[in-house]
C-alpha cells in the first residue's frame, strides 16, 4: 500500500534527481556513466574533474554527476554533494589491496550533512575478472549492514564485457528501487507532519470551544 502511494506521489512530484557517481580512480565510474547513457563501452581516460550527463527512466530525469576519483580529487567530492538524492558508488572487485581506502571514503561521505538524505546504490563492478570479489563479500568488509541512516543496495555488476542491456537494466531497475524507497521514506514523514498538524487544529479547536468561547 506504501508503496502504491509513493509510486502516485513520485508520479505528481516528477522532478529531476540528482546523482552522483564516486568511487576510487579506476572503478569503472565513467564506463558506467556511459553504459547508462549510450548502452555500449566507451574508451576513457582518468576523469579529471568531472562529467554530467542526463538520463530520463520511466519519466523519471536524472543528472549524473561522474566525478574524478583520483586521491588529489577526493578532497573536492564534497563540493558535489548538495541537493543530492541518490549516490552511486563504485567498488572495483578486483582491487582487494585498496578496500579499506574504499571503505574509508565511503564513510567520510555518509557523514557528509548535505548527504544527510542520501540513498546509496554500491556497484560491485568487474566482475568479470578473475578472482574478483563478490558483492557479498564487499558488503561483509565495508560492513554495509550498519548503515542505518541512509537506504542503501549493493549491486554486483560488469560495465565492460558487452552487458550493457543487462547493465543497464539491472542499474535502472536499482534506480527505481531507491527511487520508491525514498519516496515512500519522504512520504512517511510528510503524512507524520500532516497528522500533526490536523492534531494540533484538533487541540486548538477544542480549546477554543471550551476555554476561550464560554
Ligand atoms: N574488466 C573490466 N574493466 C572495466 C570494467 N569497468 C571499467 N573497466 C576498465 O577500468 C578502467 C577504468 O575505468 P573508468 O571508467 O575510466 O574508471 P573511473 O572510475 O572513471 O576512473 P577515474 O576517472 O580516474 O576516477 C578502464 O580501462 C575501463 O575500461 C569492468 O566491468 N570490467
Ligand atoms: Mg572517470
Amino acid at each position: 500500500m506504501g508503496l502504491i502511494f509513493a509510486k502516485l506521489w513520485s508520479f505528481f512530484c516528477n522532478q529531476e534527481h540528482k546523482v552522483i557517481i564516486v568511487g576510487l580512480d579506476n572503478a569503472g565510474k565513467t564506463t558506467i556513466l556511459y553504459q547508462f547513457l549510450m548502452n555500449e563501452v566507451v574508451h576513457t581516460s582518468p576523469t579529471i574533474g568531472s562529467n554530467v550527463e542526463e538520463i530520463v527512466v520511466k519519466n523519471t530525469h536524472f543528472l549524473m554527476w561522474d566525478i574524478g576519483g583520483q586521491e588529489s580529487l577526493r578532497s573536492s567530492w564534497n563540493t558535489y554533494y548538495s541537493n543530492t538524492e541518490f549516490i552511486i558508488f563504485v567498488v572495483d572487485s578486483i582491487d582487494r589491496e585498496r578496500l579499506s581506502i574504499t571503505k574509508e571514503e565511503l564513510y567520510r561521505m555518509l557523514a557528509h550533512e548535505d548527504l544527510r538524505k542520501a540513498a546509496v546504490l554500491i556497484f560491485a563492478n568487474k566482475q568479470d575478472m578473475k578472482g574478483c570479489m563478490t558483492a557479498a563479500e564487499i558488503s561483509k568488509y565495508l560492513t554495509l549492514s550498519s548503515i542505518k541512516d541512509h537506504p542503501w543496495h549493493i549491486q554486483s555488476c560488469c560495465a565492460l564485457t558487452g552487458e550493457g542491456e543487462k547493465l543497464f537494466s539491472v542499474q535502472t531497475t536499482a534506480l527505481n528501487h531507491l527511487v520508491d524507497l525514498k519516496n515512500l521514506v519522504c512520504f512517511r514523514q510528510d503524512l507524520m507532519s500532516w497528522c500533526l498538524i490536523a492534531h494540533m487544529v484538533v487541540c486548538f479547536i477544542i480549546l477554543y470551544t471550551f476555554y476561550i468561547k464560554g
